[in-house]
């Protein structure tokens, strides 16, 4: 009551059929009083509640109506649910509602029925016609079934004592209960009917138990596949939580919070407004109308409903806000509510979800890629501790292999390196068997430095020490100790080598150590790198904080082992220098030997090992790897059982020159001056006593910008260590043979041969000033600038000497081009006949030499003729089983190797010139 005190218009909205019909009972209602609007809306939502379109709809009857409530429009079942404002209240803890309403049925004696008529008669007033009907059926139940104890004492009471508020809401409720309660009997009988027939159809129609098991076999959901299926999908935490959060913000954004719900207008009109349920209203943004009922009201009534929650409320959207105004003023005015009692309508400006999220999204974001950032570059640190410093940057990313399961390599996997095999074997027994050194006194190496040309098998090499000494094995390359951060660097060293420390006995294997171990700037030119240099220090403490008795060895891979750091190479720090470079031929078998373990082919090994190994001078490991590949590919790509002989002749060529390029075509005369270009280096190496015999020349253009390409046998025997300076004079000859050969044949020469001469050139300087080959300059060593810093800026020798050079290096080159002349115009010919037989077959191989210039006047030195046939007897030989090198098929190449270098040996690919025209010589 004190809430109807509270608000006035509660009771001045009630109902006036209600008011009036109480009055208007002279029996029951001797003191007519008004009936809370609360009451009267309890009353009236039953109607709704068990019909919502408030009319008896037969056909919704049967199956298709809810047997209790009956159907409720989409998304408004809650209004008609047990618990909400239009349902009849909760039932009692184990019983049906039915079950209180007809609690002790007695029939009616004719006074209780006259009585009935009146009360229900009264009730009726003010009904729409289709509940009206509703109670009469009540009624008629109730004469025949007999009156409820309830509504018996109710009756009573109001025949006895008079009406009054309470005892007419009573009324309301069992009449109206008891209206329903009869239209579900009736449903629901009509429901059991249309049951039991449909299964009388069912047992005449069902399928025997076999077929149905066959259909179920013909669905494609089994429960095993679905199960399998759900298996599939992986759980992330990362993932779950990153969906959890998109759905979450999705669902905030299309559903509302719970504490809300959607109505209509004539929701609203009819459930809340003429009940006087409504405490305010607030429109919101000028397009939604929330409504806040009173919560007391609900709550005391419907304690189980939504609305009765603390910020529950329900809400609608407006076209606009006059037209809201004006149905609201019309509806009041309707209902006759007082200016003064008015539902206070208040304006708000929200913003949505989607706002915020668009508003805060670019900061999120930014947020949230800085995060993951950091938090990338923090990754992959080979396990914990240390400082991380922040977000971890300064972590090692050292990758951690398990001795047992990641790394199975082992010393019998890297070939042709028998003497630093032989050395860092001892670093194995070390960590093996230290006592065995310890007792003797003896202090044990620290680490060593493995250097050498790219792909030798320097990584290779240490990942077998681990492999066969059994312990865990730290990978890391020299670079990613570097970051744009002050400090990571040395951190990260310290980091790695606390985490070596955890692990011991280990290796740690720092891959191009000279991205962080160059030798410190003394002078500072240029600018330092004081991050690399910090680095490079914390790796020397590092190394010092050692104990011998800390079985932590440190091995490190590098190209460039003369550009270190004095310090990393002392003893106690890096004790060992390991020099690994190209294999020889005999290392060169061994690593094909290695690699062709997992190919599959039916050639004699010895034979097919020697052959491509003497193809192949100067090929690191890492290369003969990849011949071997690419073989395996071409048979592949060729539909062959096994990989033959020409498959890696084939890949050799592949591997140096690139593939052919048959699109690129030359012109009838380009073709002409490449194969006398050709022919002219062919006929120098075949009649100069130290010069290289070709093995094969094509003048099919490949990949790599070469037009012509030739392959000839080193003479030394490809692993010449020291060459004379016959051999030099001669081999520069040859390279000169191509332009010589133009300028005999042609009328004018190209720019095919310029690669020629800055090999001659630079074969002939390394002569004057390093190898004390001429009289002039005598036996002085002169550095250039790839050696010195200092020969960058300032050359080592005085102008004078300067101009000497120059003279000397042209004397020599001129007397080259003098002997190389003065045999290719005394084999004028034979260079026309190779030319010509070139130009008709493109691609020319020792034996075509043979035939056309006869065997080879000078022995071939190495083991080539044992492969390759074509010495001096050549008419006698045996010719070496298997095919012969490429023949009809583009030419090879031997790798380039440095000329003027140490020992460089036969020029081997000529490239496109620098006008774009070239060719090889
Ligand atoms: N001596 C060898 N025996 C067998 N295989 C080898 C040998 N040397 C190199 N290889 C092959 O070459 C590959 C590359 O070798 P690796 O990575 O050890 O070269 P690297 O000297 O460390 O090169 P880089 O200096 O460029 O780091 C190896 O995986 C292996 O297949």
């Amino acid at each position: 009551m004190a809430s109807l005190l509270r608000r006035p218009q509660n009771i001045a909205s009630s109902s006036r059929q209600l008011i009036e019909a109480a009055a208007l009972s002279r029996t029951l209602a001797r003191r007519p009083a008004s009936i809370p609007r609360p009451l009267y809306a309890y009353a009236r939502s039953r109607q709704y509640a068990t019909r919502p379109g408030g009319e008896p709809n037969e056909a919704n009857s049967g199956k298709k109506l809810d047997q209790s409530t009956g159907s409720a429009a989409k998304g408004m079942e809650h209004l008609y649910s047990q618990s909400s404002p239009m349902s009849s209240g909760p039932p009692g803890p184990g019983k049906k509602p039915e079950d209180d309403l007809l609690a002790g049925r007695t029939k009616l004696t004719p006074q209780e029925e006259k009585a009935l008529d009146d009360v229900f008669n009264l009730v009726k007033k003010g009904m729409p016609a289709s509940m009206a009907e509703d109670i009469d059926k009540a009624l008629v139940r109730i004469k025949k079934e007999g009156m409820p104890k309830e509504l018996r004492d109710t009756v009573k009471e109001c025949a006895d004592e008079g009406m009054s508020p309470a005892r007419a809401a009573k009324l309301w409720r069992l009449t109206t209960q008891m209206a329903r309660h009869t239209v579900e009997s009736e449903m629901k009988d009509k429901a059991k009917a249309a049951e039991s027939e449909s299964t009388k159809q069912q047992t005449s129609e069902s399928p025997a138990p076999d077929a149905k098991d066959g259909g179920k076999k013909k669905g494609s959901s089994k429960p095993e596949d679905m199960f399998s299926s759900v298996k599939e999908i992986k759980f992330d935490l990362s993932n779950i939580l990153v969906s959890a959060f998109v759905a979450y913000l999705l669902y905030r954004l299309v559903m509302p919070t719970d504490n809300s719900r959607e109505i209509t207008w004539q929701e609203f009109r009819n459930t809340f407004f003429d009940k006087g349920l409504v405490e305010k209203l607030i429109v919101v943004n000028g397009n939604r109308v929330r409504v806040y009922l009173h919560r007391e009201s609900v709550a005391s009534m419907y304690p189980e409903s939504p609305a009765a929650q603390a910020g529950f409320y329900y809400y609608f959207s407006i076209g606009s806000v006059e037209a809201f105004e004006r149905r609201v003023d019309a509806a009041q005015n309707e209902l006759e509510i007082p200016s003064s009692e008015r539902i206070p309508v208040s304006y708000h400006e929200e913003g949505s979800w989607l706002n915020t999220f668009f508003a805060f999204g670019p900061t999120l974001l930014f947020i949230g890629a800085i995060f993951y950032l950091s938090k990338r570059a923090s990754g992959g640190a080979g396990g914990g501790g240390g400082a991380g410093g922040i977000f971890g940057m300064g972590k090692s990313r050292a990758k951690k292999f398990n001795h047992e399961t990641d790394i199975k390599v082992k010393f019998a996997d890297v070939a042709g390196m028998d003497e630093a095999k032989a050395e860092i074997m001892e670093f194995v027994s070390f960590l093996k068997n230290p006592g065995m050194y310890q007792k003797l006194g003896a202090k044990i190496p620290r680490g060593a430095i493995l250097s050498g040309p790219p792909g030798t098998g320097k990584t290779l090499l240490a990942k077998a020490t681990a492999g066969e000494s059994g312990v865990p094995f730290f990978s890391v390359s020299g670079s990613e100790f570097v970051e744009m951060f002050v400090g990571v660097g040395p951190s990260r060293v310290r980091d790695l080598f606390a985490n070596a420390r955890k692990n011991t006995p280990c290796i740690i294997f720092i891959d191009e150590i000279d991205a962080i171990g160059k030798a410190r700037s003394k002078n500072g030119f240029g600018g330092g790198n004081d991050e690399r240099e910090s680095t490079l220090n914390q790796i020397l403490t590092e190394m010092d904080g050692f104990n011998t008795a800390e079985q932590v060895v440190v091995l490190a891979g590098t190209n460039r082992a003369d550009v270190l750091d004095k310090a990393l190479m002392r003893p106690g720090r890096f004790d060992r220098h390991i020099n690994i470079d190209p294999p020889t031929m005999e290392g060169r078998k061994h690593i094909f030997a290695v690699h062709l373990k997992n190919i599959v082919t039916h050639e004699d090994l010895d034979y097919l090992k020697g052959r491509i190994a003497s193809l192949t001078p100067g090929f690191s490991g890492a290369d003969i790897a990849n011949v071997v590949n690419e073989a395996a590919l071409v048979a592949a790509r060729e539909h062959c059982e096994s990989v033959k002989m020409i498959h890696f002749e084939r890949a050799i060529e592949r591997v140096i020159g690139g593939l052919e390029k048959k699109s690129l075509v030359l012109t009838p005369e380009e073709k002409k001056t490449v194969a006398y270009h050709e022919a002219g280096h062919a006929i120098c190496g075949w009649y100069f006593k130290y010069a290289d015999p070709l093995l094969k020349v094509s003048i099919i253009p490949r990949g790599s910008g070469a037009l012509g390409y030739a392959q000839y046998l080193p003479g030394g025997g490809g692993d010449m260590v020291l060459m004379n300076e016959l051999q030099m004079m001669d081999r520069m000859a040859m390279t000169l043979g191509g332009r010589v050969s133009e300028e005999l044949h042609f009328e004018t020469v190209t720019s095919g041969a310029s690669d020629d001469f800055n090999k001659v050139t630079r074969t002939a300087t390394a002569m004057v000033t390093k190898w004390g080959m001429s009289a002039k300059i005598g036996y002085i060593y002169y550095p250039d600038s790839s050696e010195s810093q200092d020969a960058q800026l300032q050359k080592p020798f005085s102008e004078a000497t300067a101009q000497s050079i120059d003279s000397e290096v042209k004397r020599i080159v001129d007397e080259a081009h003098l002997q190389c002349k003065q045999l290719l115009t005394e084999k004028k010919k034979e260079v026309g006949i190779v030319a010509e037989e070139l130009l008709a077959k493109e691609v020319l191989t020792r034996d075509d030499l043979i035939r056309l210039l006869g065997p080879r006047q000078w022995e071939d030195r190495g083991e080539f003729s044992k492969y390759f046939g074509g010495g001096p007897n050549a008419g006698d030989e045996k010719k070496p089983a298997g095919p012969d090198v490429g023949v009809g098929e583009g030419g090879g190449g031997l790798p380039p190797t440095p000329l003027g270098g140490e020992g460089a040996p036969a020029p081997t690919m000529y490239r496109r010139g620098d006008g774009g025209i070239g060719f090889r010589a």
